[in-house]
């Protein structure tokens, strides 16, 4: 079985091994009817059993595939054409032809065995295709059944393993017709939902966890759940997305990151930003950003500031919980270029930046912001490390009335503060555990921004912690400067800021001989 191919979980425990193929000799294969409300569906294939043994587990069926079934019983809706990936024994498909779901029915699979069962399980009945994930030359078999793509595709215990999501997800986008639904059962196994939503995000497919209705809980139990589209995907010609849409020398920037912990970049894309800047704007006057939840926090986490005239939205989680929130989908419809953006542009970038630094970076978040008059962030680190963030980008599509607002970042090197104006279409990208950044107050005009996030599940940018507590201790004062800039002071802003100075004297006096020297230097070279 290789990854490509679509054959399905075969067990239950990552403790037990695959027994290989010769045990298929062993089993009897049998005849089994499932029942799909009125219809009785017969299959031939080996018995549910011995799924837990079989490496190629493409010919038993599994209960995704009867719920997806009875899905389709329950839900009787009509439609074009369904393509069904990893059919195994067909009773998905069977059940959506004899269900008149739609008058062009595909089967498919990856498997040779399975492929064998799964023809003589759909005689004339349903078209069958080999379908390897990923293999543009089967895609392109399977679409000669449905020329504009597939308006149902859908899928039973499919994600099987974490190598195959991949594949499968592009699989899907490719069978894909515009305006057509996926639906996935998913079974949960070895590869956690979140990434299956996040593989396919990536192609563009968002989707979400469906509910269950209360009959097919008890027939799934707690481990079986769909997955729906949520929107349909952007249908733009592939030459769009062939086209390169950042403008700057990535690797040199990545080199930067690495080295300094960031990078600026003036004139960043090929016009997105004028885009990105009219949907941010128009994400204000539709009011549907909201005010920023960041906020002046003790130590124990109680707000003693809120943030204000900082307007915000995030657009894109991996996952994507959110987008069962209606601002979130009504912003998404209103704004196809911040929608895609996550999936197409920032992923780009992301991967760019992975092969130079080696490691797989993947979109964490996309954030649309709004700051008004005096918004201003104070100093802070994005992330300490728990999220798997690495890597912040912030997207500035500011007009060139604008005044303030500049972004701070604060070297690791020791260096001087460096200030970037919120300028259009000036990229900063930067460490989002190690660089120190603050902004300063916004003077005049506003200050729309794009904000994205991405996480890697190993470090990939050098460990700062320790230079940092010297940044900070070079800075202190403006540092604290920031936090007056920020908050409306009073008395329990004061006293966190004394709390503060408290803090860095203590640090201060703890430092070693060398990080005195270190951060001696430092200053003078400041001053
Ligand atoms: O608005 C900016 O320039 C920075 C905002 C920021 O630091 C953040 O959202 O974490
Ligand atoms: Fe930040």
């Amino acid at each position: 079985m290789t990854a490509l191919s679509s054959s399905r979980a075969p067990l239950d425990n990552d403790d037990v091994e695959p027994l290989g193929l010769s045990l298929l000799e062993l089993e009897e294969e049998e005849t089994t009817d499932h029942v799909i409300g009125d219809l009785t569906i017969t299959l031939r294939g080996y018995p549910r059993s011995s799924g837990q043994t079989l490496q190629c587990t493409g010919e038993t069926t599994w209960r995704g595939g009867d719920l997806l079934a009875r899905h389709l019983w329950r839900r009787r809706a009509t439609t074009a054409s369904v393509v069904e990936v990893g059919s195994g024994l067909g009773l998905v498909a069977l059940a959506a032809k004899r269900l008149g779901v739609a008058p062009v029915v595909v089967a498919t699979d990856g498997d040779d065995r399975a492929l064998d069962k799964l023809r003589r399980n759909c005689g004339r009945e349903v078209a069958v295709e080999r379908l390897r994930w990923g293999d543009s030359e089967d895609v392109r078999r399977v679409l000669a059944h449905a020329k504009t793509g597939f308006s149902l595709v859908l899928g039973a215990d499919v994600a099987y393993t974490a190598e195959a999501v991949a594949p499968l997800a592009r699989t899907c986008r490719a069978l894909l017709a515009p305006g057509g639904q996926v639906i996935i059962a998913y079974t949960r196994r070895h590869v956690d939902a979140n990434e299956v939503l996040e593989a396919f995000a990536d192609e563009g497919l968002v989707m979400r966890r469906d509910a269950l209705s209360d009959d097919e809980r008890e027939d799934a139990g707690d481990r079986v759940w769909y997955f729906s589209l949520v929107e349909p995907p952007s249908f733009e010609s592939s030459e769009d997305e062939e086209e390169e849409p950042w403008a700057f020398d990535v690797e040199q920037a990545a080199e930067s990151l690495a080295s300094e912990g960031y990078a600026v970049v003036e004139n960043a894309t090929r016009g997105l930003a004028r885009t990105l800047r009219r949907e941010v704007l128009s994400l204000a006057e539709h009011s549907l950003l909201r005010a920023s939840p960041n906020a002046l926090r003790t130590s124990t986490g109680r707000e003693v500031r809120a943030k204000t005239n900082v307007e915000e939205l995030q657009i894109h989680i991996r996952g994507a919980p959110i987008l069962d929130d209606a601002a979130v989908v009504a912003a998404r419809n209103l704004c196809p270029a911040l929608r895609d953006f996550g999936s197409s542009e920032a992923r780009v970038l992301g991967s760019k930046l992975s092969s130079k630094l080696g490691a797989s970076l993947r979109v964490d978040e996309v954030k649309a912001a709004v700051h008004g008059a005096g918004g201003c962030f104070p100093a802070h680190l994005d992330t300490t490390d728990a999220t798997g963030r690495c890597v912040t980008g912030i997207l500035y599509l500011a007009a060139a009335d604008v005044a303030g607002g500049e972004l701070r970042i604060y070297p690791s090197s020791g260096g001087p503060p460096v200030d970037v104006a919120p300028s259009l279409d000036t990229l900063v990208l930067f460490s989002s555990t190690t660089t120190l950044h603050r902004t300063l107050p916004l003077k005049r005009g506003s200050r729309p921004l794009v904000s994205f996030w991405f996480s890697s599940t190993k470090p990939l940018l050098a460990d700062r912690t320790a230079s940092n507590k010297l940044v900070k201790l070079l800075h202190a004062g403006d540092y604290a400067r920031s936090f007056r800039d920020a908050f409306t002071v009073d008395g329990a802003v004061e006293d966190a800021l004394a709390l503060d100075a408290a803090a860095n004297a203590a640090a201060e006096a703890a430092l070693s001989d060398d990080e005195r020297a270190t951060l001696e230097a430092w200053r003078r070279r400041l001053a």
